[in-house]
């Protein structure tokens, strides 16, 4: 999955997944303007697996954690980034099992396509615990993340997860202990998102994980 090659670096002019937007407006009477992207809202959901008491989360190679770890330097005209220099764990994340709501279906039910496509686990719906909705990229993208938490067996586990292969996703399933998720929340060597370190807060403040 590391082996990030040939990355060249172009305008982004029509996207399915984001439409970035100049947006001039008056506050208080005093012009401005503010560069923003219109993108679809998001499901995350943090498992745990009581039957071997340890999270479950995906990792994978993020371009746009990547793009913005790397200095780009223009080869024959095109933007390009020397791959030797800069290796693809520059852009490898841990996550939140997670996805873009991109059809017309309550965030519960996209959270559980998820946990089957990435993970392999398939989760009856009532399983799936709303945490809170937030917003996420305050500055350039201001969608809506819905925060959920699961818990599954090793009984619900029917495939081997890793993404939708039809959407060249290459995504692996980590296993960590409690205590790997706890040091998870502060580790700074490793790739995190906010959603994922609330997540895991949430769960050590509120899951009674002790007796689980
Ligand atoms: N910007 C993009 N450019 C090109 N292809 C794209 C794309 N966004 C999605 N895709 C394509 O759509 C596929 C499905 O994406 P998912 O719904 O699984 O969301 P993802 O896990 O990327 O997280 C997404 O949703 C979660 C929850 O909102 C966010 O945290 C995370 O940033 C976001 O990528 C991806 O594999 C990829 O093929």
């Amino acid at each position: 999955m590391e082996k990030i090659t040939d990355v060249t670096v172009g305008p982004c002019e029509c996207s399915k997944y984001i439409k970035p937007k100049r947006i001039h407006y008056k506050q208080n009477g005093v012009e401005k303007i503010w560069d923003a992207m219109k993108v679809h809202d998001g499901v995350a959901c943090l498992l745990f697996n009581t039957t071997r008491r340890v999270f479950i989360f995906v990792r994978q190679f993020r371009p746009a954690i990547y793009i913005n770890s790397v200095a780009t330097e223009v080869r024959d005209g095109v933007e390009t980034v020397d791959t030797n220099k800069y290796p693809a764990s520059l852009g490898m994340t841990i996550e939140l099992c997670a996805g873009i709501i991109d059809r017309d279906e309550p965030p519960q039910n996209i959270a559980k396509s998820e946990i089957s496509e990435e993970c392999g686990y398939d989760v009856p719906l009532e399983h799936i615990r709303k945490v809170t909705s937030c917003r996420s990229g305050v500055g350039t993208a201001g969608g809506t993340l819905h925060i959920f938490y699961a818990e599954v067996t090793d009984e619900m586990k029917v495939g081997p997860g890793g993404g939708n292969p039809h959407e060249g996703e290459m995504i692996e399933v980590v296993e960590m202990s409690i205590e790997e998720g706890r040091k998870l929340i502060l580790d700074e060597t490793v790739n995190r998102v906010h959603g994922l370190l609330f997540a895991l807060l949430w769960f050590f403040e509120n899951i009674s994980y002790k007796d689980s």
